[in-house]
C-alpha cells in the first residue's frame, strides 16, 4: 500500500517517492519566538509530528529540519513595520536575544507535553546569518537581486514561474508591496526584501557587502532547509497562510539560485479559527497552550486536534473539547483494560482493522479516520472481553499491537498503563501548575502589603530549583530553567 500526500503546489493527491529510497528529508516552519505558542501553532506542529511518526513507522528514515524564527519577521508582510521579536523586546524592557531564548525555551515545553517529537535539528535564523548572506550574494551574481541603499530585494520578474504555488499573478502580488517608500526603491512593487539594511538603534544586524543589517523572514528558511537537506527536499510544512507570500518567496530564492526544484510535496495545514477568524498573536485572539493546559491534558489537545484532518478548519470550543475528552478517556479505558484482560477463547479478527488504519493513515494522513477504526475496534474489543469467553491469547496480543502501533506510537493519543509515564507526566504538570498559581498569588500578596522579603524569597527559592518567575505587564509568568 502506497503512501499519498495532498501536494498543494499541484492541488492534486499524490503518491509520496521520495528523492532517496528509504530517506526522507523533511522541513516546517518553526515558529517566531516573541510570545507563548497558541492552539494554532499545536495544530501545526501536531500534524507535521504525526508526519514524521507514520513515516518512520512506514520504515523511511526521516531528517526533520524545523527552524526558530528568531530574527527578520516584521509585523507587515510587505517588508514594513518592525521586526517582531524587536518590538516584544521592546515592550518588555529586555534585550532581543532574551526574548527569543525564553520563548523558545518555552515553546519546547509546550510541545515536549504535546507529546511532539524534537526535529532531527532545530536551526536559528541568527545562527546561519552566512548562509543566508551566501545565498542572497548568489542571487545577485544571477541577476536575480539588486541592492537599494543597503537593502537588497529579489526581483520577482526575473523568476518566472513566480505565482506558481499560491496562484498569485506578479500583478496580483503588486497590490501588497508595501507603501510608496518601500515601492519607490524596488523595480517591481511585488518584489520582496532579502536583507534590510539596520536602521539606527536597530539591536539585532550583522555586517554584509550591503553594509549593518538583518535577513528577510523569507531568506532564513531556504538557507537552512537547503544548507541541512540540500537543494531539493523532499517535504515542505506549513500553516496555509504562510502560502503567500513566505512559500511562494523561498520558492522563488531557491530555485533562482540553483536551477533545481526546490520542494518536491508541499503540505499546508489549515487554521485553528476563533468564531471564524484565524488564531494568531498578531491578531489577539490566542488562547496560550499553558492556559489551556490547566484546564485539559496536553494529551486531550492533541486528541482534538487529530480528530480533524490537517487540512481542516479547526475552531476552537471548550466544549468540542470537552466532547473531545469524553471521547479520550473511554478509548484510553479500554485500551488499559486490553492490557489487563486475562485470556479466553473468543477471536477478533483484526485484519480489517490494521488495513483500515493503515489505508487511512496512508491517505494523506487522514487521522480521525485512523481514530475512527481505533473506536470501532474499541467496541469490538469492550463486547468480547464482556463475554463469558474473552479473548483468547492470540487475538489479545494483536489488539494490543494495533493499540500500541496506531494509539500509542503514530497518533500519539493513548497512554500505556504499564509504564504510567505520559499519565504520571500529566498528573504532575497539573499538580504543578496549581502549585505554582498559589505561589504567584501568595507572592502577588506580600509585594501588595510591601513584605518584600517574603516575595523575593519565594523568587529565589524557586530559582534554585530550576523555576524562574517573570513579571510581565499581564501578570506573572513562570518556567523551567
Ligand atoms: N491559527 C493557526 N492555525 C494553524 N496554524 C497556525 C496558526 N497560527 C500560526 N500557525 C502556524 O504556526 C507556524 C508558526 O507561526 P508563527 O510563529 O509565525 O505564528 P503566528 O501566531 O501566526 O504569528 P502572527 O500572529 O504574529 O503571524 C506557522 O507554520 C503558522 O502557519
Ligand atoms: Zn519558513
Amino acid at each position: 500500500m502506497s503512501l499519498w500526500i495532498y501536494n498543494s503546489l499541484n492541488r492534486v493527491k499524490e503518491e509520496f517517492i521520495p528523492l532517496q529510497d528509504g530517506v526522507v528529508t523533511m522541513y516546517v516552519c518553526g515558529p517566531t519566538v516573541y510570545g507563548h505558542a497558541h492552539l494554532g501553532h499545536a495544530k501545526s506542529y501536531v500534524s507535521f509530528d504525526v508526519v514524521a511518526k507514520w513515516l518512520r513507522h512506514s520504515g523511511y528514515r526521516v531528517k526533520y529540519i524545523q527552524n526558530i524564527t528568531d530574527v527578520g519577521h516584521l509585523t507587515d508582510d510587505s517588508d514594513e513595520g518592525e521586526d517582531k521579536i524587536a518590538r516584544q523586546a521592546r515592550k518588555e524592557r529586555i534585550d532581543p536575544m532574551e526574548i527569543a531564548q525564553y520563548y523558545t525555551r518555552s515553546y519546547y515545553e509546550d510541545m515536549d507535553r504535546l507529546g511532539i517529537d524534537r526535529p532531527n535539528i532545530a536551526p536559528t535564523a541568527t545562527g546561519h546569518i552566512p548562509d543566508q548572506v551566501n545565498l542572497i550574494s548568489t542571487l545577485i551574481e544571477k541577476g536575480h537581486a539588486y541592492e537599494v541603499n543597503g537593502n537588497v530585494y529579489f526581483s520577482v520578474e526575473s523568476f518566472k514561474e513566480y505565482g506558481k504555488l499560491s496562484g498569485r499573478t506578479t500583478e496580483e502580488a503588486r497590490q501588497s508591496g508595501g507603501r510608496v517608500e518601500t515601492r519607490s526603491e524596488k523595480r517591481h512593487p511585488a518584489d520582496f526584501a532579502l536583507w534590510k539594511k539596520a536602521e539606527p538603534g536597530h539591536l539585532m544586524k550583522w555586517d554584509s557587502p550591503w553594509g549593518s543589517g538583518y535577513p528577510g523572514w523569507h531568506a532564513e528558511c531556504s538557507a537552512m532547509a537547503m544548507k541541512y537537506l540540500g537543494e531539493t527536499i523532499d517535504i515542505h510544512g506549513g500553516g496555509m497562510e504562510n502560502k503567500f507570500p513566505h512559500h511562494e518567496c523561498e520558492i522563488a530564492q531557491s530555485e533562482a539560485a540553483t536551477g533545481k526544484p526546490y520542494v518536491r510535496y508541499w503540505m499546508h495545514n489549515n487554521m485553528v479559527t476563533v468564531n471564524g477568524t484565524k488564531m494568531g498573536k498578531s491578531l489577539g485572539n490566542f488562547i496560550n497552550l499553558k492556559d489551556i493546559f490547566k484546564r485539559f491534558a496536553p494529551v486531550v489537545i492533541r486528541f482534538f486536534i487529530l480528530q480533524s484532518h490537517y487540512r481542516s478548519p479547526l475552531d476552537f470550543s471548550e466544549t468540542a473539547i470537552d466532547a473531545s475528552r469524553t471521547g479520550l478517556e473511554k478509548l484510553q479505558d479500554t485500551w488499559t483494560r486490553l492490557q489487563q484482560a486475562a485470556p479466553g477463547s473468543g477471536e477478533i479478527e483484526t485484519r480489517p482493522f490494521q488495513e483500515r488504519l493503515t489505508e487511512a493513515m496512508n491517505d494523506d494522513f487522514n487521522t480521525p479516520i485512523a481514530i475512527a477504526v481505533l473506536f470501532d475496534l474499541a467496541k469490538a474489543v469492550n463486547t468480547a472481553i464482556a463475554a463469558p469467553s474473552g479473548l483468547n491469547q492470540d487475538s489479545l496480543d494483536r489488539c494490543i499491537s494495533l493499540f500500541r502501533s496506531f494509539g500509542e506510537e503514530v497518533l500519539g493519543i493513548l497512554q500505556n498503563p504499564a509504564t504510567e509515564k505520559g499519565k504520571t507526566n500529566n498528573e504532575d504538570e497539573e499538580t504543578l501548575d496549581t502549585v505554582m498559581n498559589l505561589l504567584i498569588d501568595i507572592r502577588s500578596r506580600a509585594r501588595s502589603g510591601k513584605d518584600y522579603e517574603l516575595s523575593d524569597l519565594i523568587r529565589d527559592k524557586l530559582a534554585e530549583a530550576g523555576i524562574t518567575m517573570k513579571d510581565t505587564r499581564e501578570g506573572t509568568e513562570w518556567s523551567r530553567s
